[in-house]
């Protein structure tokens, strides 16, 4: 059977997405979604996304990593099914909708290409000797890093991702670097099982961490360059919980086709 697919991009994370409002893919198998996000034998892609309905939310976001298991939530896939909504018609400039962490609430400009997300709200950052740990959705390792434009990122992240603590469940780790107001930042991500361009929920942690680190509280904003561009976080911490969060930045349709699916 043959699909449409839209190719969408985040500051360089990059997904494959459906719309799957008329069903067209039902729970699609470990060896589909792996094969769809495959460069070489597939469309190439981060991580596949399916927008469906839901009843009191403009729509559903069904998040899948690229190895084909079901993701936690994905804040640049998030600023992508925005952008892909308003392609759609479904939504004008404000949305909220529905993904595994909870309902979203997101701002989209008029051309459709820059959206700001609302991330779910954060109380605990733990250590893990000298790195911050949190969720943001999904779970994030934060470390500090000097010379992060040629630090070995791959195999740094790989043993703290699969070390003893995080192996079973797996998480994303990031290493920031300070750079002027902001910080540059480099993520190996859960479910690639490899370094990314870009992380939404990874420099929403980054961001977040590094406002304990710093005992910074009030409202934040922090600009923070990835390796495929640029996003910016804002949020408010009150030194109990970190609310308002925002991940802004560009989502962009690539192209678009169709795939034959099993
Ligand atoms: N790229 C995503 C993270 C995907 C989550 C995934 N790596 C997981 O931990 O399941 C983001 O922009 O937030």
């Amino acid at each position: 059977m043959n699909i449409k697919f839209y190719k969408y991009q985040g500051a360089g994370n990059d997904f494959v997405l459906i719309d799957n409002r008329e069903g067209v893919v039902n729970q699609p198998d470990k060896e589909t979604v792996a094969k769809l996000c495959d460069r070489r034998f597939g469309i190439g892609g981060d991580g596949l996304m399916l927008l469906e309905n839901l009843d009191g939310y403009d729509f559903k976001m069904v998040y899948y990593n690229a190895d084909g298991n079901e993701g936690s939530m994905c804040g640049n896939g998030g600023r992508c099914i925005v952008a892909f909504a308003k392609y759609l018609g479904i939504i004008y400039d404000t949305t909220n909708f529905l993904a595994t962490d909870g309902p979203h609430h997101a701002k989209i400009t008029d051309e459709g290409n820059w959206v700001s997300l609302q991330m779910i709200d954060v109380n605990d950052i733990s250590k893990d000797g000298e790195a911050y740990v949190l969720n943001t959705g999904s779970p994030h390792y934060v470390k500090l890093a000097a010379d992060l434009a040629v630090k070995d990122v791959y195999n740094e992240g790989y043993a703290i991702r699969n070390n003893a603590t995080y192996k079973a469940n797996g998480i994303n780790v990031n290493f920031a670097e300070k750079t002027g107001e902001g910080y540059f930042v480099r993520t190996f991500e859960r479910g690639v099982e490899n370094e990314t361009y870009a992380c939404g929920t990874g420099v929403t942690a980054v961001a977040l961490a590094m406002a304990k680190h710093n005992g910074q509280f009030g409202n934040i904003s922090t600009p923070i360059r990835v390796l495929g561009g640029d996003l910016n976080i804002r949020f408010t911490n009150n030194g109990e919980k970190f609310t308002n969060i925002f991940l802004e930045g560009p989502a962009e349709l690539v192209f678009e086709g169709e795939i034959e699916i099993a």
